[in-house]
């Protein structure tokens, strides 16, 4: 079951809101998230008492980005086992509930196995419940260690590459705060640089398909005091030919072992226009987000959703008769059909560096992916 809660005004320069939350108020532990298909018009909290209740919410993007994805997930398995829910089942239908971001199975399966761990050494319901709260908490604060980290070696790549200062930076879709356990993946950058006084403009492509560039990257840009420009997807190319970027930031949903990335649908152009145009193209990501287990990017399944969110402008979610529908404004004759991708893959050869919380590695090579995710899960620098 799902409630929504308070609302608070948005305005420039307040604080960021926590994306998700545990607590345990006297009916029960709940998992609360900052529903961000409310946002930037309403900060409304979205609490999840149960596991069909968060699945829904990934799925309709209340929750989304490939790390905070990771986080949920684990917190969605101690939710069931601190309730009495089944946990293995618990476990697939999170793992299942969107398919391209590596993170989310991830994060589902280390609750998982501390609770499963948890019941092997013959402990209780309540200790292996607390055993999978734990690993959530440990894999949210880890992801905030490495946001931090991957800001500061995507910054110091950025200074690299772009000797001159002055970095305008172009993003695409929502990396920030609202996507992880700290201050995001691409977007982090961005926000040293800003805050290092380097930042002299962030391109904000609208990003489809529920603008995740114009409702949340513009909103977390605002609320940080940065100088952005929200263009339409499509103007990126005349943008870069005139020369107004000097290099393009994303992130990341899965990175296949051939070091192909997948990532919100659009960044796969933005890449060849990038190589056209002599700009870097950087992607961003935590370790966590490198799949060794798929070999390249045409194995890597892309999500393909609903219609009716490209035929209708911001339709909300409305499940009739367990069939997810529209009910926003139409924008395209009734019954047009859509092609609606999440998410596009991006060869390597266009992708300059990736950043990681364990440094760079450019250029990007399938070996040097794999020695990476070696030497990050030996946890030696
Ligand atoms: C750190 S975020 C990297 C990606 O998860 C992000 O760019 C993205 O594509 C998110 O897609 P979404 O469909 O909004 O979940």
């Amino acid at each position: 079951m799902a409630d929504h809660h308070a609302q608070t005004p948005v305005g420039a320069g307040l604080p960021m809101l926590p994306s998700l939350r545990w607590d345990e108020p006297p009916e029960g532990p709940v998992l609360v998230l900052l529903d961000q298909t409310r946002l930037p018009v309403e900060e409304a909290e979205l609490v999840c008492t149960d596991v069909p209740a968060l699945v829904a919410a990934i799925r309709t993007l209340a929750v989304r980005g490939a790390p905070l994805l990771g986080i949920a997930g684990a917190y969605g398995v101690a939710l069931a086992a601190a309730r009495g829910f089944d946990v293995e089942d618990a476990a697939e239908q999170l793992a299942r509930a969107r398919p391209t971001a590596v993170n989310l199975g991830y994060g589902v399966r280390r609750a998982r196995d501390a609770h499963r761990a948890a019941c092997a050494r013959g402990s209780g319901p309540a200790v292996a419940a607390a055993a999978a709260l734990d690993e959530a908490r440990k894999l949210h604060a880890e992801d905030a260690e490495a946001s931090t980290r991957m800001a500061g070696f995507g910054l110091a790549l950025l200074d690299e590459l772009l000797p001159g200062g002055g970095h305008r930076i172009l993003t695409h879709c929502n990396t920030g705060a609202l996507v992880s356990g700290g201050e995001g993946t691409a977007f982090a950058v961005a926000l040293s640089a800003h805050r290092a006084g380097r930042l002299r403009r962030l391109w904000v492509d609208e990003t489809r398909p529920l603008l995740q560039g114009a409702r949340l990257t513009a909103y977390e840009a605002a609320r940080n005091g940065m100088a952005y420009t929200l263009l339409t997807d499509n103007a990126a190319g005349s943008l870069l030919a005139a020369g107004e970027v000097d290099a393009v930031l994303i992130g990341a949903d899965r990175i296949a072992a051939d070091g192909s990335v997948a990532n919100k649908v659009g960044s796969y152009p933005l890449a060849v226009l990038a190589k056209y145009h002599h700009v870097p193209f950087v992607v961003v990501a935590p370790t966590t987000t490198i799949d060794l287990a798929t070999r390249d990017g045409a194995s890597i399944e892309v999500e393909q959703r609903p219609g009716h969110e490209v035929t209708e402008l911001m339709a909300p979610q409305v499940v009739v008769a367990g069939v997810e529908a529209g009910g926003g404004m139409p924008v395209a004759p009734l019954g047009t059909q859509a092609y609606n991708p999440a998410f596009d893959i991006t060869p390597p050869e266009l992708v300059t560096a990736i950043v990681t919380e364990r440094g760079a590695l450019s250029p990007v090579t399938g070996d040097g992916i794999a020695e990476l995710t070696v030497r990050s899960r030996r946890g030696s620098d």
